[in-house]
């Protein structure tokens, strides 16, 4: 690498940087560093790609571009140098892996759902990396016991994104169990037809009995929203009872249950809230989903891998649910010829339930404060105990 001669970090960052990230491509073949404090500019032997990397400071990888405030903060951030790819869409293994090779030594990375972290990537950043920040508050595309076999450190994003999770819960409960979406689709196709007694009729909510799965923070938060609708009464299953959360919600008031087996016959709606995990993973499948009341709505707002999707498009073809609202499926993002977009009662979000603006914006700004103290041995805002 060849130093060429001290530039302000503007001359770089405003022309160069800022067009390529307009493209929402990748910008060059190399990496660039940007932060306010820079001082060198290095010109890669291999790659030809400008560097300009302070020599001292740790640097932060960030695989793809957060909320455009976000990374506005990141230029008034001196203590790290930050090396961004400039992508906007998902960020390939290979480019992170090419990243992390050629602006080593990396401290820190900050990603999302969408980049999959394992021992390829681990081993690329080698032992200079001291911490993950994942703009999200699943953590299930990193490795955590790799994670802690090599004292990393792990940030997240959890509490922020509860109410706006929530709130697609509750809008995914009305619209399944008050069927918008096919009689939208009807509207749309000019089937509205003469005021008709049965037509499109739904569920109401009143007096009826509506069960979650995890109530955790958001688990919570939803049975709260819900409550105003005048809901009989909660049920929730999970591995142990949350008294205090149960006196959030009375009246109508919750119980808890243990057995999933148990709660799922008494549900006339079924919310699932809870983290995937190797415990939850598959654990609605065919024969829980029979449990469930004929006419039930099932609605799951946390991850696809909870529910075995060819269970639950089996059971909807035998016509034993009213209704299904879905966040999160398998795979993301859904092919066009999977089977759920073929399904009556069907309502399909594109994984929406962090997505306000408020909330990405808080998400983003986490992400950055996680990374940056973690790199700099700091307490994280938002940590996983590994
Ligand atoms: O699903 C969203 C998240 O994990 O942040």
């Amino acid at each position: 690498m060849r130093l060429l001669h001290a530039l302000s970090p503007s001359s770089i960052a405003s022309s160069t940087l800022r067009a390529h990230f307009a493209s929402g491509k990748a910008p060059h073949r190399g990496p660039i560093a940007t932060s306010s404090t820079r001082r060198w500019l290095l010109l890669s032997g291999t790659t030809g790609a400008i560097r300009h990397l302070s020599v001292a400071k740790p640097r932060i990888l960030v695989a793809r571009e957060l909320t455009e405030d976000a990374m506005a903060a990141l230029e008034k951030e001196t203590r790290v140098d930050f090396i961004r790819t400039g992508i906007r869409e998902v960020c390939p293994k290979d480019t992170m892996i090419r990243y992390l090779k050629e602006s080593a030594p990396i401290s820190g990375i900050i990603l999302t759902l969408t980049e999959k972290v394992d021992q390829e990537i681990l081993d690329a950043a080698g032992p200079s990396l001291k911490a993950i920040s994942t703009m999200s508050v699943g953590y299930e595309h990193i490795p955590t016991p790799l994670l802690k076999e090599r004292s990393i450190r792990l940030g997240y994003t959890p509490d922020v994104l509860t109410d706006a999770v929530a709130e697609i819960a509750v809008g995914l409960v009305l619209a399944a169990c008050r069927k918008f979406r096919d009689a939208e689709e009807e509207l749309r196709a000019g089937k509205w037809g003469a005021w008709n007694p049965t037509w499109m009729a739904g569920m109401g909510l009143t007096g009826k009995t509506v069960g979650i799965v995890g109530l955790g923070s958001c688990g919570v938060e939803v049975a709260r929203r819900l409550v105003p609708f005048k809901v009989g009464r909660f049920v929730y299953q999970g591995t142990r009872p949350h008294a205090d959360k149960e006196r959030t919600l009375t009246p109508p008031g919750a119980t808890f249950y243990s057995s999933l087996d148990e709660m799922l016959p008494l549900c006339d709606v079924l919310v699932i809230t809870c983290a995937l995990t190797p415990q939850t993973q598959g654990i609605i499948n065919y024969g829980r989903l029979k449990l469930l009341p004929k006419g039930a709505v099932v609605v799951n707002v946390a991850r696809g891998g909870i529910v075995v999707q060819p269970d639950l498009v089996r059971v909807v073809r035998e016509g034993h649910l009213g209704g299904v609202g879905l966040d999160v499926m398998t795979p993301e993002p859904l092919p066009m010829d999977d089977e759920l977009l073929r399904l009556p009662g069907m309502t399909l979000l594109p994984h929406l339930g962090s997505a306000t603006r408020e909330t990405r914006e808080e998400m983003s700004q986490i992400t950055i404060n996680n990374a940056v103290n973690g790199v700099l041995g700091e307490p994280m805002p938002a940590e996983l105990k590994l």
